[in-house]
């Protein structure tokens, strides 16, 4: 308990790892709200070992980003090893993503797709444990058997593992099958280990998280949505939307991250007022947004639509917008955002496959594919394809795999083969824009730069 005490300050408030969404500026503007340990969006060990310019872009952080959680993703032990010890300085904690249930995640065999692996876990766990200064931690899902689960947690907690961070749910209740996470499993759990542990999941409101603790005696709390659509949630109030916008864009001006993820943020802080259909041309605008400019005038906007509503110089009848009749604050306010039960889904799901007039897609070889698939193949085939080129890909082989050759490779490797060749032999292609050699020249004579004049700021 030392090290969640001690090292972490007895954080109950902790804000998620979350990919594109919890990069420096979320982080500055969730503590400014109250949350009192935030994590690092997932980072791929592998590519965070080979490459200066993902690590220098993972690991920005400055004075106030503390306390920090770095979470890697990654099956093997020499890989993610190397990687926390390039990252053990920025961080309190290094956290091993075992959650991450996403399609992306089983072909990369990590995140929830180890949970079965226990000894390759263990390896995982112990290595970086014994060659880390800094702790390991692990964040998990649930399985439907709870003895299992109590079994799992206890094998990490034997392997090395500091903390853990248990979300209730399995690795099958994602997308539209999320459904409430079960707090009996995280209690079961808590009783089981000795070390510190976080329960995450169904954290909507200040409420839940104080009866989440005094449920199931864990140390603290971890919201991920719920503090995504309101990063006042850790204090218990519900801004007018542009509040964070704002303060966050401010942010963003300071510490710059990537448009998309700027986007993605304002989505879901003004979620509710952009779901009035009234409102949908700004919904477009957002949408298209991109730059820092657009993005102020579109909040901007905003603010000036409703602050007569927020002020009370005008009434806001609920009524007379379609979509916000069934919200319990006014859809200008940050709040939490429901999602439908699972039940909803597989209702709706079974009713469209009784449906006669549903439709089946299939490629051109007749086998069946999901309409997504359709409709790529759909974009594919309107593509503009250049007919010069078409021949010589059909053509041409890398010489390496039977993947297409990238027509303008230096090497006359495909892309995948092209990069690889590049990080072993330190080369750059042109072709491809693989620009490993000139990164790590710049990477060197930075850090050349930043020694001789002794100015880096580190966050140890
Ligand atoms: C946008 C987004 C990105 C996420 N990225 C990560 C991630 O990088 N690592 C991870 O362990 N979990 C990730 N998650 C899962 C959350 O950390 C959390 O476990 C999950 O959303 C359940 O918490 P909630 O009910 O508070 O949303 C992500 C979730 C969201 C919504």
């Amino acid at each position: 308990m030392n090290f969640w005490k001690e090292t972490l300050g007895a954080p109950t408030k902790i804000v998620a790892p979350m990919v594109d969404a919890s990069e420096l500026a979320w982080r500055l503007l969730s503590r400014g709200y109250g949350a009192q340990l935030c994590y690092t969006p997932m980072l791929h060990s592998s590519i965070f070992c080979k490459d200066p310019k993902y690590r220098k872009e993972a690991l920005a952080s400055c004075a106030e980003d503390k306390p920090l959680i770095v979470q890697f993703c990654g099956n093997d032990a020499k890989t993610m090893l190397e990687a926390a010890l390039l990252a053990e300085d920025y961080c309190c904690a290094i956290d091993i993503n075992l959650g991450c249930p996403q399609a992306i995640a089983k072909r990369g065999n990590y995140g929830a797709f180890l949970e079965d692996k226990w000894n390759l876990l263990q390896d995982i766990v112990s290595t970086l444990s014994k060659g880390v200064k800094v702790p390991i931690t692990c964040k998990i899902r649930i399985f439907a058997d709870l003895d299992k689960t109590i079994r799992y947690a206890k094998m990490l907690e034997s392997a090395g593992c500091s903390m853990l961070t248990v979300h209730g749910r399995t690795k099958e209740q994602k997308g539209p099958l999320t459904g409430i996470a079960d707090w009996s499993y995280v209690k079961a759990v808590r009783n089981a280990i000795k070390i510190p542990l976080i329960s995450n999941g169904n954290i909507q409101c200040i409420q839940d998280l104080n009866r989440c603790i005094e449920e199931t005696q864990v140390q603290g709390v971890m919201s991920a949505e719920g503090n995504l659509y309101n990063p006042a949630i850790f204090l218990g109030e519900n801004p007018p939307a542009w509040e964070p916008a704002l303060k966050y864009l401010d942010l963003v001006d300071i510490y710059p991250c990537p448009t998309s993820f700027v986007r993605g943020h304002l989505f879901k802080l003004f979620h509710h007022v952009l779901a009035i259909p009234n409102n949908n041309n700004l919904r477009i605008q957002l949408g298209a947004a991109n730059t820092m400019g657009d993005f102020k005038k579109i909040v901007t906007h905003l603010r000036e639509m409703y602050i007569c509503y927020h002020e009370g110089r005008e009434k806001w009848d609920p009524m007379t917008e379609e979509g916000t009749e069934n919200l319990i604050l006014p859809p200008w306010l940050c709040q939490s955002y429901m999602r439908s039960p699972p039940e909803e889904h597989l209702q709706k799901t079974a009713v469209d496959n009784c449906n006669e007039h549903k439709r089946h897609y299939e490629d051109s070889d007749g086998n069946p594919i999901s309409r997504k698939r359709m409709k790529k193949l759909r974009r594919i085939a309107r593509r503009p394809e250049k007919p010069e080129m078409l021949a010589s890909r059909s053509l041409e082989r890398c010489s390496l795999c039977a993947n297409p050759l990238g027509s303008k490779c230096e090497y006359k490797l495909c892309k995948k083969c092209c990069k690889d060749k590049c990080f072993t032999e330190n080369l750059d292609c042109e072709g491809h824009r693989i620009l490993v050699k000139t990164r790590r020249e710049m990477a060197q004579y930075f850090s050349k730069k930043r020694s001789d004049t002794d100015a880096v700021t580190c966050v140890s």
